[in-house]
């Protein structure tokens, strides 16, 4: 293909592992070219010295942060900040026509109080938060193929909600009774260096962190609540795994009708994803591995029920860094450019 066919695509952040992923993702994708990398202490240096495997393939200056600049490059641009830093920019970029795709907590909000009490933030950008679409293309498709603002969804989001959404749609739980217990790797916590994620500390352990509080509480609850039509509250543990990549959710909640077995709920479940390429009902019996997900934009989701507690119990995976991060943020750049959702997509694993 011509590359002058191409969108002129950058990335904003792209020292960190989000950046990495978008690189490499979009490196391969048919339709786009990378124009711009964009970071603040890395700005300066190319990132294939930050990435020595890329040496071979990819070489770029990453720049200062200028909104002017970007806008000039890119039709389209990743924002793959820590959160309260892509909101001071995106305005600008949308201003010019850029698309925006911000891959923090920053428009993942319909309520700004909301977001703000959760992180701290003070902003009043209304308006441009009410443009942003909830970024998980299997329950926003259609809203997303319009959008010029994307707040694509946390990791633990996104695997909770896959999990969950069918059961509140059809209103086939008590709203009240959701439990959604969550493991990580530790690429969940970003490239900065934190102790918690030292190979010392997190290797041969596995522990909650953020219980009754963790930040994506109010984002999970949030979706739930517009899923459900009603106010859904979660209790929600996360906890970190010795491995990298991989995140594992298992949802439990009471069923409104105990006569409903997992036959049924497997029928609800596939139906309501038929249309979804990523995301594969398992059959009878069968649990997910986050092995199966590693390096793709794949959601593998598990469905039993306990007639003993009237239980249903939902078990989903994801790789944490892709489908939780960098490549469901591709998957809507496909849908807002009208191309084949699945475009410059990995979709099998490599294994083991
Ligand atoms: N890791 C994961 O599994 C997931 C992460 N996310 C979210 O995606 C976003 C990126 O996460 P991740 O890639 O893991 O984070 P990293 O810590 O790996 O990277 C953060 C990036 O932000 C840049 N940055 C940090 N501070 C500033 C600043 N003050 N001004 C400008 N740039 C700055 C860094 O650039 P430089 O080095 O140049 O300073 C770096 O490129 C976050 O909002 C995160 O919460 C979402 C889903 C999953
Ligand atoms: C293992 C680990 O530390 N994970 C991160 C979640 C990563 C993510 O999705 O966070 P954002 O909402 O910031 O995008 C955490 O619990 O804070």
């Amino acid at each position: 293909m011509d590359t002058s066919e191409k969108i002129s695509v950058g990335i904003v952040g792209a020292s960190g592992y989000g950046g990495v992923q978008l690189v490499r993702l979009l490196l391969e994708h048919p339709q786009v070219e990378i124009t711009y990398l964009g970071g603040k202490e890395s700005a300066g240096k190319d990132f294939a010295e930050l990435y020595p495997h890329f040496s071979h393939r990819f070489q770029r200056t990453i720049e200062p942060i200028d909104p002017e600049t970007i806008a000039q490059q890119c039709q389209v641009v990743f924002l793959s900040l820590p959160h309260g830093l892509g909101y001071k920019i995106a305005p600008q970029l949308l201003a010019k026509g850029c698309k925006v795709l911000d891959l923090s907590a920053d428009y993942r909000f319909r309520d700004i109080s909301t977001y703000t009490a959760t992180y701290n933030v003070e902003r009043d950008d209304n308006d441009t938060v009410a443009s942003a679409v909830y970024g998980l293309p299997e329950l926003y498709r259609e809203s997303i193929k319009t959008a010029s603002l994307i707040g694509c969804p946390g990791c633990y989001p996104t695997a909770s909600l896959l999990a969950i959404a069918p059961l509140l749609k059809q209103g086939l739980i008590l709203p009240e009774t959701v439990i959604i217990d969550a493991k990580s790797g530790t690429s969940g916590g970003g490239r900065k260096s934190k102790v918690n994620l030292l190979l010392a500390e997190a290797d041969n352990s596995i522990s909650p962190y953020g219980v009754a509080g963790h930040r994506h509480t109010p984002e999970i609850e949030a979706i739930c609540t517009d899923l459900a039509g009603a106010e859904v509250k979660v209790q929600f543990t996360p906890h970190l795994l010795p491995m990298v990549r991989g995140m594992l959710t298992t949802v439990y909640a009471t069923l409104r009708d105990p006569g409903l077995v997992r036959d049924d709920l497997l029928t609800i479940y596939k139906a309501l994803y038929r249309s979804c390429p990523f995301v594969t009902i398992l059959p009878n019996g069968i649990y997910p591995q986050t092995k199966w997900t590693a390096g793709t934009n794949l959601c593998y989701i598990g469905v039993e029920v306990d007639p003993r507690t009237d239980r249903v119990i939902v078990m989903s995976v994801i790789d944490n860094l892709m489908k939780g991060q960098a490549s469901q943020a591709i998957q809507c750049l496909n849908l807002m450019f009208n191309w084949e959702e699945t475009l410059g997509l990995p979709q099998i694993t490599f294994y083991p």
